[in-house]
């Protein structure tokens, strides 16, 4: 297996305080990685020492076979960074923009053949806006200009921060089609962080949970949130006053059970849910219990990701 990425023990430290405390993860090629954590975790810090952007105190980090510390230049013509703050030269018009850019990156090496400029603005919802201004943008049409400003000359892996944190409901599915056809080249790689469970559960095979510049858990999402079966509960509504607690205070594979008197419903927090539901449905038809309703609630990547990461509400 080709990985497009190799970090190894990578840390980093801003004076006496260390924002990366030794991280270690592969990316593979070819694939979709997201890099997900609370605010302050270190998502930036990181993706800013891979892309070769803030130096690294101590550890090595391969990019495309290359070790970034020494051979950054030639790292830099394959790979496209999209910047979270787009402070472009607003004066410009988005063509000119894109030029700019092309012309910027044709500098570092020799052209790359890669989609037309027409091409990406035509897939990021932006092909009439090639004569406005930057300034003259939305900052959903900026977010998207600066996803194609990523893409310019065909990059082998491609950084996108928090992509649609701006974007309203519609350009954010447009944002989510565009790169699922980007995860369709196995010889690209997308890196992205996100702050929305919808969008990299969605978009990547893989998922990278970080807290506190560490790692915390790794693995492609449904196996994130098969560690999670424990978490999985079912609800019982049972017809008025006929229901005990007793009667499954003692189920083998529950691990919290919870009452409610007043609506008569009963939560089952289980290892096994088919397991659980069976019996208490047995346990029901032997005292002539009926069972009006009942509901699983499966734990989702929300959850896996609330259950590791623990928020500081001054960040
Ligand atoms: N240049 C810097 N000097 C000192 N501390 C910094 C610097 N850059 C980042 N930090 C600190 O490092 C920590 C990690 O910051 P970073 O921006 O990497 O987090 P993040 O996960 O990207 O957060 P967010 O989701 O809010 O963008 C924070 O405590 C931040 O204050």
């Amino acid at each position: 297996m080709i990985h497009s990425l190799e970090v190894h023990d990578v840390r980093k430290s801003y004076g006496d305080f260390q924002a990366v405390k030794g991280m270690s993860f592969k990316v593979r090629q070819g694939s979709c990685f997201g890099i997900l954590g609370p605010n302050g975790a270190g998502k930036t810090t990181l993706l800013g020492m891979i892309e070769g952007i803030v130096p690294i105190t101590s550890g090595s980090i391969d990019l495309l076979g290359m070790d970034v510390a020494t051979q950054i230049r030639k790292i830099q013509p394959r790979i496209g960074v999209q910047l979270q703050q787009n402070n472009y030269f607003q004066f410009l018009s988005v063509a000119q923009l894109l030029k700019f850019y092309q012309q910027l990156r044709r500098a570092g090496g020799p052209p790359r053949k890669g989609q037309s400029i027409e091409w990406l603005l035509q897939r990021l919802g932006l092909s009439d806006k090639l004569k406005f201004k930057v300034d003259e943008l939305s900052g959903g049409q900026k977010q998207r200009l600066s996803i194609a400003i990523a893409l310019l000359e065909d990059p082998d892996v491609i950084f996108l921060d928090e992509p649609t944190s701006a974007l309203d409901p519609h350009s954010r599915h447009l944002t989510w089609e565009f790169i699922e056809q980007l995860k369709q080249d196995p010889n690209k790689t997308v890196i992205l962080t996100t702050h929305y469970m919808e969008e990299a559960e969605r978009l990547c095979d893989e998922i990278m949970i970080m807290n506190d510049g560490r790692v915390i858990a790794q693995g492609n999402p449904a196996e994130l949130v098969s560690g999670m079966q424990a978490r999985q509960a079912i609800q019982f509504q049972f017809a008025k006053g006929q229901f005990k607690l007793e009667y499954v205070q003692d189920l083998a594979d529950a691990t919290d059970l919870h009452w409610d008197d007043q609506t008569d419903r009963l939560r089952v927090t289980t290892r096994e849910v088919a397991q659980t539901m069976r019996s208490i449905l047995e346990r029901s038809q032997s005292q002539r219990i009926d069972v009006i309703n009942f509901d699983i609630d499966r734990p989702s990547l929300e959850d896996v990701f609330l259950s590791h990461t623990v928020k500081d509400p001054r960040e």
